[in-house]
């Protein structure tokens, strides 16, 4: 596995080794000790989540707050997605600054948001196939849903047509509630 983009202070945008031969490929997504090594991180990954979505549907920008902030390890196995990320560290020289990522199941590769980052997704694709790692459980109350299309974002989600989204998601806190 390979670091193949750095973003933020801490996303980073990994390529997993691919062992292809004639019966197809075969590779590692997450080896605990192989991610240590590149990375320095020492991450404990307790949930697996999956979710699959129509073309035009948007998920996000969802984070969860201390003590249950999730690192997360996403993956689009099928399909494609623009995924976004917000940094929410309030110690970081990137606080409130976001970059996109365009992943598919043709690009193989691997997103790591550390804990303290807001993650959405814009899907390109019908049948668009998201598996990610979280670090923590899953826990309501601690759960941070930004408006995905506040303006003082600014965030580039070049949109083809009028996104679908949850009610949670089309009722996310403005980032002037949450900077504050
Ligand atoms: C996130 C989550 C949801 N749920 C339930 C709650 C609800 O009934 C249903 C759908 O939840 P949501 O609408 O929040 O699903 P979704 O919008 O796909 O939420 C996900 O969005 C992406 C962007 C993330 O970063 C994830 O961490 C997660 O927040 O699944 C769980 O049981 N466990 C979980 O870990």
């Amino acid at each position: 596995m390979n670091i193949v983009r750095r973003e933020l202070g801490g996303a980073l945008l990994l390529k997993p080794t691919v062992h292809a031969d004639n019966r197809g490929f075969f590779c590692e997504l997450f080896n605990e000790q192989a991610f240590k090594a590149l990375t320095g991180l020492d991450v404990h990954f307790v949930q697996d989540n999956q979710s699959v979505s129509h073309k035009g549907v948007l998920r996000g920008l969802h984070c969860q707050t201390e003590p249950h902030a999730q690192g997360k390890l996403i993956q689009v196995v099928s399909g494609a997605t623009r995924t976004v990320a917000v940094d929410l560290r309030r110690d970081s020289p990137s606080f409130g600054q976001w970059a996109a990522f365009e992943l598919s199941g043709a690009r193989q590769e691997l997103l790591w948001l550390p804990p303290g980052f807001a993650h959405g997704f814009y899907v390109l694709e019908d049948n668009t196939l998201v598996q990610y790692k979280v670090t923590d459980y899953w826990s309501a109350e601690h759960e941070v849903v930004l408006k995905w299309d506040d303006p003082a974002l600014g965030i580039d989600w070049q949109f083809d047509g009028v996104p679908v989204v949850s009610e949670k998601d089309s009722e996310g806190m403005s980032w002037k509630s949450f900077d504050c």
